[in-house]
């Protein structure tokens, strides 16, 4: 599909959605959805590399707000781009993170998704302990792998628990994806990562959530083939 075609498609999208939405391919979709996003963002000073994955989140969640308080470390997206690519595991906190992430684009560079959140032992300790299973799955996860991605979009208490693994250097990840929602610590956590010198991608405030997590690791996977496209060429 040429993009001189798909430009025209967008352009006759009002005429597709007046007379006949049933014709509407999902890809067409999502191409307009991005023109609208771009022409209703306005000014921003997101870097040509960064703007992708806010984009993908605007799109995930059509929230403006939740998109321009995006913050990236300055080596994040190359970070992510390099892991992807390199077949490093991505550490999820909770299942609907791992269930929002473009699993085959992963698993071709030879990569897994993980989540240790309904791990038999993890709940049993969790009940004994009476703490979080968040906290126990990150213990778990760095304890089992070296570097990765972790996207954490629920859980406030296991980004806080990461980061104290960092500060105590039990655990070097490649990139922290740290975007939990809620009124509990979620503002907090994410204030204390980006005082971290690990690569992040993080926002500010209360909002987030599994499908921001899921939304930026897929962001970077479709960059990741990108490079790998443009690398063939
Ligand atoms: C405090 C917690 C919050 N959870 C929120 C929102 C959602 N959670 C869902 C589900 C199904 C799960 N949440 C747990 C991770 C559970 N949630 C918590 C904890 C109590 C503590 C986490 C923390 O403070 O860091 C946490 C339990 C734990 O021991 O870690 C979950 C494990 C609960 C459970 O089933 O036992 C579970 C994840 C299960 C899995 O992946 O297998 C929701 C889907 C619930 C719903 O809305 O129906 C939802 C998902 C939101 C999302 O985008 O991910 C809050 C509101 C974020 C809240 C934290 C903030 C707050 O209360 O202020």
């Amino acid at each position: 599909m040429s993009c001189k075609w798909n430009q025209r498609k967008v352009r006759d999208m009002d005429f597709f959605v007046e007379f006949s939405p049933i014709t509407i391919q999902p890809q067409e979709i999502e191409l307009k959805s991005f023109e609208m996003i771009e022409e209703e963002i306005g000014n921003h000073s997101f870097s040509e590399e960064q703007f992708p994955i806010v984009k993908r989140v605007i799109h995930t969640t059509a929230d403006f707000e939740l998109g321009r308080s995006l913050r990236f470390h300055p080596e994040a997206v190359k970070a992510g781009i390099f892991a992807i690519r390199q077949g490093k595991k991505i550490v999820t906190d909770v299942e609907m993170v791992k269930a929002g992430i473009h699993q085959s684009r992963i698993t071709h560079f030879g990569g897994q998704i993980i989540c240790h959140i309904r791990d038999e032992d993890i709940v049993k300790e969790a009940k004994e302990q009476n703490i979080t299973r968040s906290i126990l799955a990150m213990q778990k996860a760095t304890s089992q792998i070296e570097g990765g991605i972790f996207a954490i979009g629920n859980a406030p208490t296991a980004l806080l628990e990461l980061i104290r693994l960092v500060k105590l250097g039990k655990a070097k990840p490649d990139l922290i994806i740290g975007v939990p929602v809620g009124f509990v610590s979620a503002k907090e956590a994410k204030e204390e990562l980006q005082k971290l010198d690990v690569p992040y991608i993080t926002n500010q405030g209360r909002k987030g959530g599994s499908p921001v997590a899921a939304a930026i690791v897929n962001a970077l996977s479709l960059m990741a083939q990108q490079v790998n496209r443009d690398e063939n060429e």
